[in-house]
């Protein structure tokens, strides 16, 4: 009796230690934030593996199986993190919210980094603790409504012309105040760029997003 008394807690702990979070992670790199509300900005990103919402032109399509790529502690992205000076970390993908972040998110923000998402808002649940959500939905698969009152920013891919009636579609079921942003898919920069600056124009609760990092040559 006294055995099994002893013996449990340390049962529990191993089963613990077994259950602790790793996630799929295919890249993890310090950089500068190229888009939307934060650009410019020294940011560590943690690009985790798997997307299931297939847009043609997604220009990260290595992330998208989950079992190709190796699963990090979170103990040890938190580590990877704190080698640099920025403490603004980006956890993007891949779809980041098909993993549950509450313990990746926990931690970093205990470490003292501003936690950012970037998220098509295709999952089951928003998972974690944000200090900033980057919504970013697609036509090919809907976003669970979720997530929109909890976006800091809306950021819409304008591949062709019916994109922009597409971004309008979510505004009003955003929060008042939600940062409004349109980025020219890459391929189509020459053709929908002046469209974008035009729309803006008439438009100007939206604002342009550019992959700068592309334009700078940087990751
Ligand atoms: C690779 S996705 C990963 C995060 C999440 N799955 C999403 O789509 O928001 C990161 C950002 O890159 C944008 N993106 C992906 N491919 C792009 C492309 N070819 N041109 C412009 N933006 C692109 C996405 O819309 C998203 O805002
Ligand atoms: N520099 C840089 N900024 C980014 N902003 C969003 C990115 C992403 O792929 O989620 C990204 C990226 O891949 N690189
Ligand atoms: S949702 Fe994001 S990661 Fe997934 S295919 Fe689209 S752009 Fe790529
Ligand atoms: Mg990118």
């Amino acid at each position: 009796m006294l055995l099994t008394q002893k013996k449990q807690p340390i049962e529990m702990n191993s089963l613990l230690a077994v259950e602790a979070t790793a996630l799929p992670v295919m890249e993890a790199f310090y950089t500068i934030q190229g888009e939307g509300a934060h650009t410019g900005r020294a940011a560590y990103f943690i690009r985790l593996g798997g997307c299931d919402v297939g847009c043609h032109w997604c220009d990260v399509k290595e992330s998208w199986d989950a079992e190709a790529h190796p699963k990090l502690s979170i103990d040890s992205l938190v580590d990877g993190a704190l080698q640099y000076p920025g403490r603004m970390a980006v956890i993007t993908g891949g779809e980041p919210l098909m993993h549950d972040l509450t313990e990746l998110t926990a931690a970093l923000q205990t470490a003292g980094f501003q936690t950012n998402i970037e998220t098509s808002g295709v999952c089951q649940a928003v998972t974690g603790s944000w200090d900033w959500i980057c919504f970013s939905p697609k036509k090919f698969k809907k976003p669970n409504p979720a997530i929109y009152d909890k976006a800091d920013e809306l950021k819409v891919i304008i591949y062709n012309q019916s994109d922009f009636a597409f971004a309008e579609s979510f505004v009003p079921y955003l929060r008042p105040g939600c940062k409004l942003f349109l980025q020219t898919e890459w391929s189509r920069s020459n053709e929908m760029l002046p469209r974008i600056v035009d729309y803006v124009k008439d438009h100007p609760q939206w604002q342009i997003s550019l992959q700068t990092h592309k334009y700078l040559d940087i990751p």
